[in-house]
């Protein structure tokens, strides 16, 4: 792509971190904060692997940890649709079937769209999509504690589903896959979604970019 396009097509940001650290918070106060552009969310999770053939015994034993788990070809594929301005049918992941719903959601392309996840700075392909690279940085021990309260809450497990996923597949794969991307990050957000200060100047790069397009694109 030549940087003539580069500087048309729409702003991606990562937002990476282990599960817990305050991903979604953080893409959520981005969102907030740069109220009157158009934007979009883009979670990875949604592109977990359909798993309709596998029994559920077999679904509840997966690990949800580790690069394989995701269809990121497909991730890839609608993110390249998104930056050529086409609308995307983006999957709706279930965490109590453990496998893709039947749905999709029609999503527009955005002026910034905002991709989620644990691995989105695993795979060189995606960070290549994108033009600024978060990582949000939790210790373990504070994530582990949000996540029992989440999964309990939201996701329909039992603590012990929970610690026992997170001792053999949640910590090692954050350790293995995870935690090394932070090599790739731009920036590195320590606590997440309290971080005043980071948001603050994450917010006006992404309005800086935004402004920089309009400029290129007006004098065209
Ligand atoms: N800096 C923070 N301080 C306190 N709680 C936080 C902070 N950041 C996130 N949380 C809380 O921790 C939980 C997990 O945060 P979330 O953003 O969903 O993490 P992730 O998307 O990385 O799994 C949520 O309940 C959220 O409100
Ligand atoms: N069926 C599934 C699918 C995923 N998970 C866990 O979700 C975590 C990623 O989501 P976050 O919002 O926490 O970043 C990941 O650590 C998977 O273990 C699951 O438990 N079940």
């Amino acid at each position: 792509m030549s940087e003539n396009n580069a500087k048309r097509r729409p702003i991606i940001i990562g937002v990476t971190g282990g599960s817990g650290s305050g991903k979604t918070t953080v893409s959520r106060a981005m969102f907030e904060a740069l109220d009157g552009h158009s934007l979009l969310m883009v979670e990875e999770d949604s592109y977990y692997k359909n798993q309709d053939h596998l029994p559920m015994e077999e679904r509840v034993k997966a690990n949800y940890d580790h690069p394989d788990a995701f269809d990121t070809d497909l991730l890839i594929e609608q993110l390249q649709d998104l930056l050529e301005w086409k609308t995307i049918e983006k999957p709706v992941y279930d965490y109590v079937e453990h496998t893709r719903s039947q749905q999709v959601v029609l999503e527009e392309p955005r002026e910034v769209i905002i991709v989620e996840g644990i691995l989105v700075l695993n795979d060189p392909r995606v960070r290549d999509l994108m033009d600024i690279k978060i990582f949000v940085d939790t210790d373990d021990d504070i994530r582990l504690l949000r996540r029992i309260q989440r999964d309990m809450e939201e996701r329909g497990r039992s603590l012990e589903s929970v610690i026992t996923q997170y001792t053999s597949t949640v910590k090692p794969m954050y350790h293995q896959f995870i935690e090394p991307t932070k090599r790739y990050a731009d920036i590195i957000v320590p606590e997440g979604g309290e971080n005043q200060v980071a948001i603050d100047i994450l917010v006006t790069k992404v309005r800086d970019i935004i402004r920089n397009n309009q400029e290129f694109t007006n004098e065209d």
